[in-house]
């Protein structure tokens, strides 16, 4: 079965749980999938367990392969992962930390490793940076080269922990539109995005985390309502369609005795 299939899968920290027998409908090939919902949903835990940077049982499936029964080297051929924390480098410029990731321990077949991470550069509009020394960049540049870490060995599946989170609004459209790029080459991608106006603009599904599980997973325009954002974040908000037949969501304000429970929840 093509693309990632999440089955009963358990996470957490030593004896403390945060996703409690979690499945997920198959994140499909070719679509771009959000991981949304409140601070502490467990969010960055469950790319972390995907990535088998935690600790999970239960199956973890891609294109029908379980992701634990592959070596570290075969993963990291898989697997694009861009973490919430921005690369800094030990006097590393753009160009050596682009090609340490195409490397990541084995031989780079074909072509030259210098040459793959320029056009890698080139396709996120920073190959200017590319004799720039990593420390010496703004939070967006370094966030920009973390995508193109993430995406040089080419991984049919593409993990981005708050991808947007240090971008301006330009670079948000255009770190986007290349996730929908590359989900249009037929590769997998999950991205959290807190930004729920984004995600309805660029998802093809949204998955709702809450309380250790899923509260809701589908098209945006079935998973954001009004009901879910006052049942998982605690804001009365309304759910409208603009003139260009996008979906907008705008928060009128915070539900007093609701206010979302995951990030002081003990589950
Ligand atoms: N390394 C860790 N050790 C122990 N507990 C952790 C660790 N990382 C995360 N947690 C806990 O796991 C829970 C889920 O955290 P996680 O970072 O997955 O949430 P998130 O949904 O990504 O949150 P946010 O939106 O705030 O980034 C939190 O209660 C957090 O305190």
């Amino acid at each position: 079965m093509s693309g990632l299939s999440l089955n009963h899968l358990n996470v957490g920290y030593g004896r403390r749980p945060v996703l409690r027998d979690l499945s997920l409908p198959l994140i499909r090939p070719g679509e771009v999938t959000v991981l949304a919902g409140p601070n502490a949903a467990g969010k960055s835990t469950l790319l972390r367990a995907i990535a088998r940077l935690a600790p999970a049982t239960g199956e973890i499936r891609l294109d029908g392969e379980d992701l634990r029964s592959l070596s570290a080297a075969a993963r990291a051929k898989k697997i694009g992962f861009m973490p919430q924390t921005l690369p800094s480098g030990a006097a590393l410029s753009v160009l050596e930390t682009v090609i340490a990731a195409l490397r990541a321990g084995q031989a780079v077949e074909g072509g030259r490793p210098g040459q793959r991470a320029m056009e890698v550069l080139t396709r996120l509009g920073i190959e200017q940076l590319a004799l720039s020394d990593l420390d010496q960049l703004s939070g967006g540049q370094r966030q920009m080269v973390s995508l193109a870490q993430a995406i040089v060995r080419d991984p049919r599946l593409l993990l981005l922990d708050e991808p947007t989170s240090a971008l301006d609004l330009a670079r948000q459209v255009r770190l986007l539109g290349e996730l929908r790029r590359i989900a249009a080459e037929g590769r997998v991608v999950l991205a959290v995005l807190h930004d729920l106006a984004l995600a309805a603009r660029w998802a093809d599904r949204i998955a709702i985390l809450h309380q250790g599980g899923l509260y809701a997973f589908g098209p945006p325009a079935e998973v954001l309502t009004p009901v879910m954002l006052a049942e998982v974040y605690g804001v009365r908000a309304r759910v409208e369609t603009c003139s260009q037949g996008h979906l907008m969501v705008q928060i009128d304000s915070e539900i007093a005795a609701a206010v979302s429970s995951d990030l002081n929840a003990h589950v």
